[in-house]
């Protein structure tokens, strides 16, 4: 913490790292009101990747490395590079608590990553392991500068985890605070030499040197809409996410630095989140390795919907099945995401098809975008019904089986759970009670 309010100049009032539940946070030092500041980072002393910046870690990866790689791999390289420069480095006490591990799926073996009980979230990360191994696979041949020892794949791993789940990324300002102050300098000393020299009105140079500093500052505001930058900030990295808080890094113009303001009140000791954005639990579990309770923006994907047309209430004949894979729903229903608040339209739509009697389908997919008479909306309502208890049935345990598997974990009682088999159950367990939510939605 010297160093934050030492050489990297944070400042922070308020706030304070410290553990909840298990997990390092930062708590209300003393009452904090809405709307006061509690974190501003100056941007030096934060890790940032702004559109087209050169090699920033030169001495460890060459600059065709550099230009092909994505924004999260640049950045695992700045990291990695801070650290092999050890106390030479001005962000050294920053990397050295970073935590050694993140915990992300990406780290986790088979059976544990079977153990979400979610093939779209497997699926995923089968993807992200080929990538990032892809990645450090070209790292490693051609990517750094000869005599350079390249980064393990377990350090390039732990980078490329840290920084997905820590960075924020907005939109990017052209320029420094020094180059603000460079331009406004050069301007300063235009209009003074053109004064003393007699060369031009006064009263004119001066409106015409505001009208360059507007000019530059409006540049930079439409230039921001389009470019994004990505920032790592020392002691904001270590607020947890909350869904129930607006409050999110804002990037400073005028002071060149990124900031937390709080959203409402806290009480001293209380833990102080921010939100890391509208995220469900799948983004949450895959780049920040937990899944968040009741979670607004949580949604259950159902892979392949027509697997269960089996389990509808009615014999589903093969041709109604052909003519509704061979329809425009048919990649929709490939992954139906399915709120809260229910099944989308596409889903509806499809099953009012497969419920129709003989003569009413012949009509086509299309004629059944719309609610059908009451009787047909209830036969819908009782499919919908039959279809979750099956998802739900498929599997593997129920949600009093995962709760009491938490729970057991939790107690600390022989055979509790390891922490990523407890991320996997505190994960699968809330996509139920999406599903249990639809269950309750329609009375059933
Ligand atoms: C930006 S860091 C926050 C600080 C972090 N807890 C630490 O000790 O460094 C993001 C990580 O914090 C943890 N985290 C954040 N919000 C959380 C939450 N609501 N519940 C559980 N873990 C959370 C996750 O491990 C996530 O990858």
């Amino acid at each position: 913490m010297g160093w934050a309010y030492g050489p990297a100049s944070i400042r922070f009032s308020g706030v304070k790292p410290s553990t909840f539940a298990g997990i390092r946070g930062l708590a209300a030092s003393s009452d904090i009101a809405n709307d006061a500041l509690i974190v501003e980072v100056p941007r030096r002393s934060a890790l940032v990747l702004a559109p087209k910046q050169r090699n920033s870690c030169p001495g460890m990866v060459t600059d065709d490395w550099w230009k092909s790689a994505p924004w999260f791999a640049k950045m695992a390289a700045m990291i990695l590079w801070h650290k092999r420069q050890g106390s030479a480095s001005p962000l050294a006490p920053w990397v050295a608590q970073l935590p050694a591990n993140t915990g992300v799926p990406f780290l986790w073996d088979d059976k544990e990553l079977a153990a979400l009980q979610y093939p779209v979230l497997i699926e995923q990360v089968r993807q992200q392991k080929a990538e990032w191994q892809a990645l450090h696979a070209e790292l490693a041949s051609k990517g750094t500068p000869p005599g350079t020892t390249p980064p393990s794949a377990s350090e390039f791993y732990w980078a490329m985890s840290c920084v997905r789940s820590r960075t924020f990324s907005g939109p990017y300002i052209g320029s420094t605070l020094q180059d603000r102050l460079r331009l406004a300098g050069l301007v300063a000393v235009l209009v003074a030499g053109n004064t003393a020299l007699g060369v031009a009105d006064p009263a004119k140079s001066l409106s015409a040197a505001i009208a360059v500093l507007i000019f530059n500052i409006l540049y930079e505001l439409i230039l921001s809409r389009s470019l994004k930058q990505y920032a790592i900030c020392p002691l904001i990295d270590l607020f947890n996410h909350s869904s129930t808080v607006q409050s999110e890094v804002s990037y400073n113009y005028f002071g060149d630095s990124y900031s937390v303001v709080a959203s409402r009140d806290f009480k001293k000791g209380e833990q102080v989140f921010i939100s890391y954005g509208t995220q469900s639990n799948d983004s949450l579990m895959q780049y920040y390795g937990f899944a968040e309770p009741n979670n607004p923006a949580d949604a259950y994907v159902m892979s392949d919907m027509l697997r269960w047309a089996g389990a509808l209430g009615r014999p589903v004949g093969r041709e109604r099945l052909e003519a509704l894979k061979a329809s425009s729903l048919a990649t929709s229903l490939k992954q139906v995401v399915v709120q809260r608040a229910g099944f989308p339209a596409e889903a509806l739509q499809a099953l009012r098809f497969l419920l129709a009697s003989d003569a009413e389908a012949a009509a086509g997919v299309a004629a059944f975008s719309k609610a059908g008479n009451p009787d047909q909306e209830a036969a819908l309502a009782e499919a919908l019904v039959r279809l979750v208890r099956a998802e739900l049935g498929s599997l593997g345990t129920s949600i009093q089986e995962d709760e009491a598997l938490l729970a057991s974990g939790a107690t600390g009682k022989k055979g509790g759970l390891s922490s990523s088999t407890a991320a996997a159950v505190a994960f699968r367990l809330e996509k139920k009670r999406v599903l249990s939510a639809v269950l309750n939605n329609m009375g059933a």
